[in-house]
């Protein structure tokens, strides 16, 4: 598979990279950024985290507003950031046209419904085509981590937590942690999976979290703040703490005062999340 490079800076020593490149599962053109530290090359080797953005991102807040690239260059850390939708002539978007699904709310699952099945695949496209394509072309040691904001909390602790012993471990700002039972959930798996609401569980990090092995749960931190506005109405930590109580998972909550649900959040404790991937990474 073939890569366009779109974007080129070099930031910390290191190069941060956009692509495009055509998706085989998504049947579209998608674009993905890339964080290459300084020093790895063929014979140096790095591992990958895979970043999950929130509702309304592309490739770039991420790579903008999340200041990860100076402890990654330090961690010698591969940072990925992929969209959080399909796009282009053709790609169903809400017909509403609101911000919470559609184009920029992919929800990271496999659409079973018309008109979204023939490209809102993002649950293999993260899975599979991706790593797939980052190691074929860049010098990654096979490793892999993955975290992520809000939707693309859900998104990494769905993932992290659908195939384990894949990622070193898991961690989330912000997660949307129960979509079966929160509007912006509710409203997403409506439509890309339909009304079957059994079909919805493999995409609840709750009901995932509450039937996984303790021996094979990856290492978990979840990053919250006390003051972000979707936290009683959308997010509902408690719920993660709980299925991880039942499960009898450790499960690292870490709730911070007075943090909002923005991207001046994420920066604040990005740090802390790189060393905890760091320390499973290595
Ligand atoms: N526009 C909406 C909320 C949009 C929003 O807050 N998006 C977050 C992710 S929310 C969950 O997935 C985000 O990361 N935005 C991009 C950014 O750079 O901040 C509203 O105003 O309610």
């Amino acid at each position: 598979m073939s890569l366009e490079l779109i974007a080129n800076n070099k930031v910390h020593g290191g190069w941060h990279k956009r692509y495009s490149h055509k998706s085989t599962v998504n049947n579209c053109t998608m674009t993905f950024a890339i964080f290459l530290p300084p020093g790895v090359d063929e014979t140096a080797k790095a591992p990958v985290l895979y970043w999950l953005s929130g509702l309304t991102c592309t490739d770039e807040n991420f790579m903008q507003k999340a200041a990860a690239f100076k402890t990654a260059a330090e961690l010698g850390i591969i940072l990925v950031a992929p969209d959080t939708s399909p796009r282009g002539e053709g790609v169903a978007d809400d017909p509403e046209g609101s911000y919470d699904f559609g184009l920029g709310a992919g929800f990271y699952v496999n659409a079973t419904e018309e008109p979204y099945k023939q490209h809102y695949q993002m649950y293999d496209y993260i899975c599979t085509e991706l790593p797939a394509l980052i190691d074929e072309h860049f010098p990654s040691n096979g490793k892999k981590a993955i975290s992520g904001h809000s939707m693309g909390g859900h998104g990494a602790l769905v993932i992290g937590l659908r195939n384990l012993g894949q990622y070193t471990s898991v961690s989330a700002f912000a997660p949307i942690t129960n979509p079966l039972n929160c509007p912006w959930g509710e409203k997403a798996f409506s439509g890309y999976l339909g009304k079957d609401r059994e079909s919805w569980k493999a995409y609840d990090s709750c009901e995932l979290l509450s039937h996984t092995p303790a021996d094979k749960c990856p290492p978990l931190l979840v990053s919250q703040g006390m003051s972000d506005n979707f936290l009683e109405s959308q997010l509902r930590p408690e719920r993660l703490v709980a299925a991880a109580e039942q499960a009898d998972v450790s499960l690292c909550l870490e709730q911070h005062p007075g943090y909002d649900h923005s991207y001046f959040f994420i920066s604040s404790f990005i740090d802390q999340h790189l060393r905890f991937h760091a320390q499973y990474l290595s």
